[in-house]
C-alpha cells in the first residue's frame, strides 16, 4: 500500500502498479463471485470482472428488465445466471447490488446462505451504517467489506472499455477469515478501479449522500436553475441562458477543469472574469455553507437514509418518481438542454 501526500495530508491508496490484475486474479482463483442484482453498479462491475478474467455468475429476480439485460450481456440462465437465492448458495464472495431499499427487503432470505468463510460485499456503507433503519447484521463468521465506485456504473464500464479506470475507495467492516484485505483490493482492482483509497462503511456512506445530494448532483442542479432562471427573468433567450449557465460549463470548462484544477481555469480565462470569479466564489461559499451544514446534519442523524428507504418502499413509489422526473425533464432549461446538445458539432 503506497503512502500518499494528498495536499500534505497523508493516506493510503492501492495502485494497479502495485496490485496488479495477474495478482487479483491469483487471489481470487477460487472464489464464485455472486453479484446480486443487476441494475446499474450490476452491469458495470460484473463486466469487468467477468472481461478481467474473473469467475463470476450474476442473481437477479424474474421476470425483469434486468434479468432479460443480463442474458443480452452474455450471460447464461443455469449456468452463470441464476436467481437471487442460487447464486447467494454457490457464490463465495457474494456482491449485494440491488438498491439499498431492495437490500433491506431481501435481506432475510439472503442471510441464510452466507455461510462462514464467505465474504459479504456492498459498494455502499449505507445498510451496515444504518444498522438499526435497515435490521441489516451480518454474521460474525463472514468477511463484510466494500469497494465504492466514485461514479456510475455507467461510467465504470465506459472507462474500462477505454482502457482507462475510475477511482473507488475500499473498506473493511468485519475481517473473519483473515484475508478480508487482499478479498477486497483484488475485488477493487477487479472491477475495473484505477486506484482505491482507504475509508470506513460510515465515512464512505456520509460523504457519498452528501456529494450526491451537493455537488455532484443537487447543489449544482439548484444553482444551474437559479441561473437560468434569473437569466430568463431577466430577458435573456433560452439559447444564452442554457449556454451561458451549462453549455459552456459541461462542455467547455470542466473538462479544463478536470484536466487541470480551477486554479489553471482562473489564470487562463480573460481577466475581466478572472477578477468577478475572485471576488464571487466567497460569496457562494459562504451563501451556500449553511445548506450544507444542514445536508451533512441530515446524513449523519440518518434522516436522509429514512427518507430513501420510505419513499422507495411506497405502493406509489415508481408513480411519484416519474411525475418528479418529468418536472426535471419536461422543464424549460433541459427541454433547451435537449435542443443545445441535438445542435453539437460533435454530433456531426
Ligand atoms: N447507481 C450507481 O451508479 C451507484 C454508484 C456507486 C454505488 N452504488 C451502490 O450500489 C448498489 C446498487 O445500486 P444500483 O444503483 O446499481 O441499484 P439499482 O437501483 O439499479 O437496483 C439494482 C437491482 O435491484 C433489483 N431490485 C430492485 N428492487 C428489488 C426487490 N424488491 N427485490 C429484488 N430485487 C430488486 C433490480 O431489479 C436491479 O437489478 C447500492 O448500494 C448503491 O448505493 C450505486
Ligand atoms: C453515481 C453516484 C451519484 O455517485 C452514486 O453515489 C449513486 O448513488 O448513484
Ligand atoms: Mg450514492
Ligand atoms: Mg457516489
Amino acid at each position: 500500500m503506497a503512502k500518499m501526500n494528498f495536499g500534505g495530508v497523508e493516506e493510503n491508496v492501492v495502485t494497479r502498479e502495485e496490485f496488479p490484475l495477474e495478482h487479483a486474479r491469483d487471489v481470487l482463483k477460487d472464489e464464485t463471485i455472486a453479484i446480486i442484482g443487476y441494475g446499474v453498479q450490476g452491469p458495470g462491475q460484473a463486466l469487468n470482472l467477468r472481461d478481467n478474467g474473473f469467475n463470476v455468475i450474476i442473481g437477479q429476480r424474474s421476470p425483469s428488465k434486468s434479468y432479460d439485460k443480463a442474458i443480452e450481456d452474455g450471460f447464461v440462465p443455469g449456468e452463470t445466471l441464476f436467481s437471487i437465492e442460487e447464486a447467494a448458495e454457490k457464490g463465495t464472495i457474494i456482491q449485494y447490488l440491488l438498491s439499498d431499499a431492495a437490500q433491506i427487503e431481501m435481506w432475510p432470505t439472503l442471510k441464510k446462505y452466507l455461510t462462514p468463510g464467505k465474504a459479504l460485499y456492498f459498494s455502499h456503507g449505507f445498510a451496515v451504517t444504518y444498522k438499526e433503519r435497515t435490521n441489516i447484521i451480518p454474521p460474525d463468521d463472514i468477511d463484510v467489506i466494500l469497494a465504492a465506485p466514485k461514479g456510475s456504473g455507467t461510467s465504470l464500464r465506459r472507462l474500462f472499455l477505454a482502457g482507462k479506470g475510475l477511482n473507488s475507495s475500499f473498506a473493511i467492516h468485519q475481517d473473519a477469515t483473515g484475508k478480508a484485505r487482499d478479498r477486497v483490493i483484488a475485488m477493487g482492482i477487479g472491477i475495473g478501479s484505477g486506484y482505491l483509497f482507504e475509508t470506513d462503511f460510515k465515512k464512505e456512506v456520509f460523504s457519498d449522500l452528501t456529494g450526491e445530494r451537493g455537488t455532484l448532483m443537487g447543489a449544482i442542479q439548484g444553482i444551474f436553475a437559479a441561473q437560468y432562471d434569473l437569466l430568463r427573468s431577466r430577458g435573456h433567450s433560452p439559447s444564452e441562458a442554457f449556454n451561458e449557465t451549462v453549455e459552456e460549463a459541461t462542455e467547455s470548462l470542466y473538462p479544463l477543469v478536470a484536466e487541470n484544477g480551477m486554479d489553471w481555469m482562473y489564470a487562463n480565462c480573460s481577466t475581466t472574469a478572472q477578477r468577478g470569479a475572485l471576488d464571487w466564489w466567497k460569496k457562494f461559499r459562504d451563501a451556500t455553507k449553511p445548506v450544507f451544514e444542514d445536508l451533512y446534519d441530515s446524513v449523519a442523524s440518518g434522516n436522509e437514509a429514512q427518507l430513501s428507504i420510505d419513499s422507495n418502499s411506497k405502493e406509489d413509489y415508481r408513480v411519484k418518481l416519474e411525475e418528479e422526473l418529468k418536472e426535471l425533464r419536461e422543464s424549460e432549461m433541459w427541454t433547451t438542454g435537449r435542443t443545445v446538445r441535438s445542435l453539437r458539432p460533435s454530433n456531426d
